[in-house]
């Protein structure tokens, strides 16, 4: 992805490939498989629907309030208009492929092989393991967690890739602030060297980028029911009383920019606010890049993975993939906004976190809605 954006001269497809990038992440995780990244606009259009499992899985993920408004029952007619019929194609495609791969593993575990270490393997060995005591994982709950994490995983990360993306073209302060740190764990090694325990902890910046994104944007909203019980919450002084079956939307919008706990710059994209000097410094020492401490105000103040026994089981995951992302392209690069004619790069700047803070909406999640409008240029450091 890297070196496609690199060598065109402006990019107005960063949303679109960063989901691309997340679908070939999730692929590789959860089933094994690797395919090479093809840009957007290199990519072939095809009317036909493809059987293949990378382009069945887009569509189905694509497609996913169609498929689960209308039942994949009804997308079966034949009289139904081409498009919808792909859509069906696509999901009776994938469910082909996941149980061709289900077989094949249980296979494999029956004849003693370990072939991959994928989420779909660990799934299939657990359920055959747990299948000789009781309460092990059926075939359809199998489709349906790998289904489950398909589906949560793809759009929530690659939406919050693209606002942290925009936010970084406007701040070049920040990105100098990440490269820094970026270079100072990783060195000149290769990617294929970078180690997980060793760096992943030590880049704190890097995620901290995705925090700040995810506090003032927040891609999922958290939502909670209480179960057959009523629950009672103290708040102040106060007790409250939630009947069964309740539904509760925490308002994370402001929880998350309350000025209590995020100061009066609630409002501002300041990553640095996630970190504290390391432990033990003394105050007047410069923080280093590599050796910060990662800060958390009160627990509560912030919610965008959720919270509780039921928050979000991809955090972790998603962190990972998205420091990653970032050591790769802020290790060497830069990102501007293309400049208009007649236009500075500071206006450019100042129009493209305009752009996010007022052409931003649900979809089914929140997300850019036109981030195409400006395209980014990337630039050797
Ligand atoms: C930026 C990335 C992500 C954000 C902000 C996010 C946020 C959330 C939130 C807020 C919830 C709870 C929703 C609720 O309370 O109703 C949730 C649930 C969930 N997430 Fe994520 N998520 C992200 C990435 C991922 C990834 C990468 C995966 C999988 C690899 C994943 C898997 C799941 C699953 C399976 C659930 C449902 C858990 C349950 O129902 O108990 N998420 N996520």
């Amino acid at each position: 992805m890297l070196l496609y954006w690199t060598t065109k001269p402006s990019v107005a497809t960063s949303a679109d490939d960063l989901r691309t990038l997340s679908l070939h992440v999730l692929s590789r995780a959860g089933f094994g498989k690797s395919f090479k990244f093809v840009g957007h606009d290199e990519r072939q259009t095809s009317t036909t629907p493809s059987n293949s499992y990378k382009e069945s899985l887009q569509t189905v993920l694509e497609n996913l309030v169609l498929i689960l408004g209308l039942g994949t029952k009804f997308l079966a007619y034949p009289w139904l208009p081409r498009k919808l019929r792909t859509v069906h194609e696509a999901c009776v495609s994938f469910q082909q492929y996941m149980t061709s791969l289900y077989e094949e593993e249980k296979q494999a575990f029956a004849n003693g092989e370990v072939r991959d270490h994928n989420l779909m393997t660990s799934l299939v060995r657990a359920s055959q393991d747990e299948a000789k005591t009781s309460g092990s994982l059926t075939e359809s709950e199998i489709y349906g967690n790998m289904f489950a994490f398909n589906f949560a995983g793809h759009d929530t990360t690659a939406h919050t890739f693209t606002f942290a993306l925009y936010f970084l073209a406007a701040h070049p302060e920040v990105q100098d602030w990440l490269s820094e740190e970026i270079r100072e764990v990783l060195g000149d090694r290769l990617p294929s060297e970078w180690d997980y325990r060793a760096d992943f902890p030590r880049l704190k910046r890097c995620v901290s980028v995705m925090y700040e994104t995810i506090r003032l944007y927040t891609v999922v909203p958290s939502i909670k029911w209480t179960d057959s019980r009523s629950q009672s919450l103290t708040v102040g002084e106060k007790t409250v009383v939630l009947p069964p079956h309740s539904m509760v939307a925490p308002s994370y919008g402001s929880v998350q920019t309350d000025p209590r706990f995020w100061g009066p710059d609630s409002l501002a994209w300041r990553p640095s606010r996630w970190i504290k000097l390391a432990a033990g410094s003394d105050t007047d020492v410069v923080s280093k890049p590599g050796e910060e401490d990662f800060s958390m105000p009160v627990r509560g103040a912030f919610i965008g993975w959720s919270d509780g026994v039921r928050d979000c089981p991809g955090r972790k995951f998603s962190q990972v993939e998205f420091v990653a992302t970032m050591a790769s392209l802020f290790l060497n690069w830069r990102v501007d906004p293309t400049v208009a004619k007649g236009e500075s790069l500071d206006t450019a700047r100042r129009r493209v976190e305009n752009l996010i803070k007022t052409d931003s909406g649900s979809v089914l999640l929140l997300q850019m809605l036109h981030p195409e409008r400006a395209p980014l240029v990337w630039k050797k450091r």
